[in-house]
């Protein structure tokens, strides 16, 4: 294009509202159809009309759009073999086709999404899906599978990265060589500009990115890994641990570089947690059923700026992690449904070769012995044998200083718990209502393993204290409530010989334990986040309230993170940004954790000596009437349905009461002082994850969480203590730069190269896949590159009209700009409305330096 003079262009915009599901059509976007539909029919070549057609199977189908009347389009649809072969080829792999008529009210002002192509019209898939020309859900899951099919699991979308889980291990993608080539791009070489144009998405990106700003900007950083069970979290912060690790060995690092031994401590620590965090469920082999926040600590050097832009070596070493847990499935030690398991531990202790070293009767033992174990599908988890995963567990267990006596208390709490499941209580010939033992030989072995005098663990078993004003009194308990209170007895143990376990490995790999004592503010930090992601079952109870507030809470930090960066983005491009609003979720938080809110109410509930489930539910609908957020369920009296920021969720009351309260009957609690095993001794009161003071503790933590938990009127409840650590994280992680990976689970059946689609866009939607972009794109959802508005659209321009201001001596991209700007104010003037209210004229497209948005 050849030099044109003429006024510079402002880039002056009237920002419109942020529509988090921007499904066609605002004011703003007619009038850009209106551009866009006229200048098409003014083209002599008119592109193929590539659109999604809405399927009550498949959810959206790629089609051709071949005109329209009034009320109908007319559409072909290429027919294929089956959901799997379904893809944007423009029909080339169809078997055949099927015309069809497509009403037009199937879609907002009968406008149709239209399939992801590029500047030319042809179609194609994108890495980065910001830049997906139009922008909508059929889009975002299109270009999702073409990579999916093709080896790429990762896709950007902004600065996030999301991870559909492949199910299959590409090696190629995680070798050493690909693990330097991000540390260098990324984190050693001085590029100019986005160094990710130059890598494919990877989660790499976000572990590299993530150790430079720590190490170039010194402020602590996060990974948030989210996603719904078997979408991939847990090993996704493994490889983005092991990533963290290799970059901070520096520019030089090669394979024969040698990690230090703490490192080498930090990098196992996730599989020793697995042994006892994890267990095998319908959705995934070896899901994680507690949460988990590990903090990597990074010495940074006393002048790392200065000696990092050396680029010769890496002041920001990796010295130490700390690791906090919470909300551990703690139920699941004394049921599993019949196709899942326990936890992975028990059935790797009964595997081991040398389990009498344990405890000689365990001997001859199998998985059927125990009742809390029970008979098992599969000894087999993620191709390892559990006898061979056992070997391992104590291998590691005694890198981590758990050896000799440490490791026999461990195992023997263990064998504790299971021991309890076998305790069996019939009622009294003479009352039924109190209890006596059942199964006397199974229970004089536990006395002797746990070294409690018998009849002091059969009173604690079969009575219980109870308190009235000043007066004590002992009540004997039926077999169901002794059943219970033994239950409860295990999951006590179960939790608090996981806590003192955290607290060995936090020992063996802190940084003020293991590097410079004493000077822990001092140190840099990597946190991640490994958490269950937001789910609805048919019968939804108190825990899942308690993992669907968590997620409603990281939402919340999600979204003000993203409209955070759309912000810095606007400035650096210099377009100024009247208002945005966005969709948030405050309303279901207070709904939660309001004064008023549910949790409150069940907490008082809890606390009235005949509190029931039912009473909660009433108190808790009338209290929050006016929150349209809650409503009742007209099926059942026991059930009330969140609207959820992902979607509805119905929750059935039952054992709400019991579930929050869940504490240790007092007459136990003190026969487990007796104990010779220390963990029953010394560690059942015992909620840190930590055995010394941590970095910087929030208010929240250093109260030691809500009021409540601190009277010693009444004993804190599951909710209180979970608040309490969940409030202390969301502190630690709002002092962080946030990261985020968005895991995606493609398929049930856990097979490579499925990809569902309603399972698939379901989680797109509540990970927020569509708001992402389109709060990224904020005022002005689509954009093209200038270089491609030059291309595409010059035979609008009459440059008498509008010259550009380009000169020979710009730069291509500068030029392209101008041009793109001279192009584009000529074209679009005809369009440009008045806006009636304030007689400003309404802006429908904007030049940015590299990109034309509308
Ligand atoms: N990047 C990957 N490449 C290949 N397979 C993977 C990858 N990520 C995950 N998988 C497979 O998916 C399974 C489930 O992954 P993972 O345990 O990390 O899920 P999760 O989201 O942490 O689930 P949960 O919430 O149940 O713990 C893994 O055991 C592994 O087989």
């Amino acid at each position: 294009m050849s030099d044109r003079k003429g006024p510079a262009k402002s880039q002056e915009t009237s920002a419109s509202r942020v529509r988090l599901y921007p499904l066609y059509l605002t004011a703003h976007e007619r009038r850009v159809s209106r551009f866009f539909g006229e200048y098409d029919s003014s083209m002599t070549e008119r592109k193929t009309e590539y659109c999604f057609i809405r399927d009550p199977e498949f959810v959206w189908l790629p089609a051709i759009k071949e005109g329209n009347n009034d009320t109908h389009a007319q559409v072909k649809v290429p027919q294929y073999k089956d959901e799997q072969s379904i893809v944007c080829d423009g029909g080339k792999t169809a078997k055949g086709w099927k015309e069809v008529e497509v009403p037009l009210t199937d879609f907002r002002k009968g406008v149709f999404p239209m399939q992801n192509v590029d500047a030319s019209g042809d179609l194609k898939a994108f890495p980065d899906m910001v830049n997906l020309t139009f922008l909508h859900d059929a889009g975002i899951l299109y270009n999702l599978k073409d990579r999916h099919r093709n080896g790429k699991p990762y896709t950007r979308i902004g600065d996030i990265i999301i991870a559909v889980n492949p199910f299959q291990w590409f090696n190629e993608i995680y070798t050493e060589q690909v693990r330097s080539h991000y540390a260098r791009v990324l984190v050693w070489e001085n590029t100019e500009g986005d160094p990710r144009r130059q890598v494919e998405p990877h989660v790499y990106e976000t572990s590299a990115l993530s150790y430079k700003s720590l190490a170039f900007d010194g402020g602590d950083q996060s990974i948030l890994v989210l996603g719904k069970s078997g979408a991939g979290k847990t090993e996704t912060v493994k490889i983005c641990m092991k990533h963290i690790a290799s970059c901070q060995q520096g520019p030089h690092a090669s394979s024969s570089s040698k990690m230090s031994p703490v490192v080498q401590r930090i990098l196992k620590s996730i599989p020793l947690l697995e042994a006892f965090g994890n267990a095998k469920t319908v959705r995934n082999d070896n899901s994680s059923r507690v949460g988990k926040y590990i903090q990597l600590q990074f010495d940074k050097g006393d002048n790392c700026q200065q000696e990092f832009y050396s680029r010769e070596k890496a002041t920001c070493v990796l010295v130490g992690s700390k690791c906090e847990t919470f909300l551990l499935e703690k139920n699941r030690v004394v049921s599993h449904e019949a196709a899942e398991r326990t936890f992975h531990i028990f059935y790797q202790i009964i595997a081991a070769k040398d389990k009498s070293k344990y405890w000689n009767k365990l001997a001859g033992t199998t998985y059927e012995s125990f009742r809390f174990v029970g008979k098992t599908g599969t000894d087999t988890i993620e191709s390892m044998k559990d006898a061979e995963n056992f070997e391992n567990t104590v291998s590691v267990l005694e890198e981590m200083g758990v050896s000799g006596n440490r490791l026999v208390t461990l195992m023997q709490a263990m064998i504790i718990v299971m021991q309890l499941g076998n305790i069996l209580f019939a009622p009294d010939p003479r009352d039924d209502d109190v209890s006596v033992i059942a199964s006397q030989e199974e229970f004089s072995d536990l006395c002797e393993l746990m070294c409690i005098p018998e009849a002091t663990m059969e009173v604690a078993l079969t009575e219980r204290t109870l308190k009235i004003r000043n007066e004590t009194y002992k009540v004997p308990s039926n077999p169901a409530k002794a059943m219970e209170a033994t239950e409860l007895f295990a999951k006590e143990i179960y939790c608090h010989a996981f806590l003192w376990l955290v607290r060995c490995i936090n020992d063996a790999t802190a940084a003020e334990i293991n590097y410079k004592a004493g000077t822990m503010s001092d140190f840099g930090i990597i946190g991640l986040l490994d958490i269950f992601g937001f789910e609805s079952f048919a019968n939804n109870r108190f825990e899942q309230l308690c993992i669907n507030y968590c997620d409603e809470k990281l939402q919340q930090k999600f979204t003000q993170d993203i409209f955070r960066s759309v912000q810095l983005e606007y400035e650096r491009e210099g377009i100024p940004l009247d208002e945005i609003k966005y969709d948030d979720n405050t309303d279901v938080l207070n709904l939660i954790e309001g004064k008023m809110g549910l949790l409150t109410q069940l907490d008082s509930e809890c606390v009235r000596p005949k509190g029931s489930d039912a009473a909660f539910l009433t108190m808790a609908l009338c209290a929050n009437r006016f929150f349209p957020c809650i409503f009742p369920d007209k099926t059942s009296q026991m059930r009330f349905g969140i609207h959820h920021y992902a979607e509805k969720v119905a929750y059935n009351v039952k054992g709400f009461v019991g579930s929050n309260r869940d504490n240790l009957p007092p007459d136990l609690a003190e026969a487990a002082l007796l104990s010779s095993n220390e963990i029953l001794a010394k560690h059942m009161k015992n909620d840190s994850c930590m055995n010394f003071t941590s970095k910087a503790p929030s208010n929240e933590a250093r109260k030691g969480g809500p009021k409540r938990g601190k009277s010693h009127m009444v004993d804190p409840t599951v909710w209180s203590k979970y608040k309490g650590q969940l409030m202390a994280i969301m502190n630690m992680l709002q002092q962080t730069n946030a990261r985020y990976i968005r895991c995606i689970k493609p398929n049930k059946v856990k097979t490579p190269l499925i990809m569902e689609h309603m399972c698939t866009i379901k989680q797109l939607r509540c990970a927020g896949a569509v708001a992402v972009a389109a709060l990224s794109r904020s005022a002005f959802p689509n954009r093209l590159d200038n270089s491609v508005v030059c291309f595409k659209f010059w035979q609008l321009w009459d440059p008498d009209c509008s010259p550009s201001k380009a000169t020979s001596m710009m730069q291509a991209t500068e030029k392209a700009r101008c041009d793109s700007e001279a192009i584009l104010t000529f074209a679009v003037k005809p369009f440009e409305e008045i806006n009636p209210t304030d007689r400003k004229t309404i802006h429908i497209l904007c030049c940015w330096k590299n990109l034309f948005v509308f």
